[in-house]
């Protein structure tokens, strides 16, 4: 379970939270709430990202002190290097985190075929897809999902709905947290609805 508490994050004088309090009890969770909320920017908190201006977080009644460790993320907002292909962007994550080459997830998602190409040149939908990769490939306990349906093609979707379906399986306190403003397929599969 994943806990916020007296939360205070504001960008100059754009407040996003006041005091704020908020536990995600079911093991996934999709947060809905309208554009500008702050859905991004308290997934980009959670990871570690983006400091808040007060606040606590709490992982299973823990402070995480290292939390890129436990806490994967796939967001827009995380710049990658574009000027790299996505096989070295993958291969990154290889040798910095020592995950296997995720061969898997990249036949799934149909993207061995756009790995020789440059971040900055891939669709929106196969940046998508290797922002995906490189947060599932980590085998996280946390896995936080900004948006993870948007400009995927349908195949993509239904693969990523089987993936969700058994990420847990293998970890005891683990959550899943997506955003989405389509949320009807996640909430088939088990996600349970939270509004921020
Ligand atoms: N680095 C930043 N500097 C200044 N303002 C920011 C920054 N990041 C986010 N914001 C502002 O914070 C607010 C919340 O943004 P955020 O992306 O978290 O909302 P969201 O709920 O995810 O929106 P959407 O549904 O449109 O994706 C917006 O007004 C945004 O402009």
């Amino acid at each position: 379970m994943i806990e916020v508490s007296g939360l205070h994050k504001q960008f100059s004088q754009n407040i996003l939270y006041k005091d704020y309090r908020i536990s995600f009890t079911a093991p996934r969770v999709c947060i809905e709430a309208p554009n500008g909320q702050g859905k991004t920017t308290l997934l980009m908190m959670l990871a570690g990202l983006e400091k808040p201006q007060s606040g606590q977080f709490l992982f299973a009644g823990k402070v995480l002190s290292e939390p890129y460790k436990q806490v994967a993320i796939a967001s827009d907002r995380i710049a990658l290097p574009d000027f790299l292909t996505a096989k070295q962007i993958i291969n990154l994550t290889v040798s910095s985190l020592g995950c296997n080459w995720p061969a898997e997830l990249i036949s799934g998602f149909n993207f061995s075929d756009f790995l020789a190409t440059r971040f900055d040149a891939l669709s929106s939908g196969n940046q998508k897809k290797c922002q995906l990769i490189l947060a599932l490939m980590r085998g996280a306990p946390y896995l936080l999902l900004d948006e993870p349906s948007a400009a995927l093609d349908q195949a993509s979707i239904i693969y990523l709905l089987g993936l969700l379906d058994n990420y847990l399986a293998d970890k005891a306190h683990g959550q899943i947290i997506i955003t989405c403003h389509e949320p009807a397929p996640f909430i088939e599969h088990g996600f349970e609805c939270v509004p921020l």
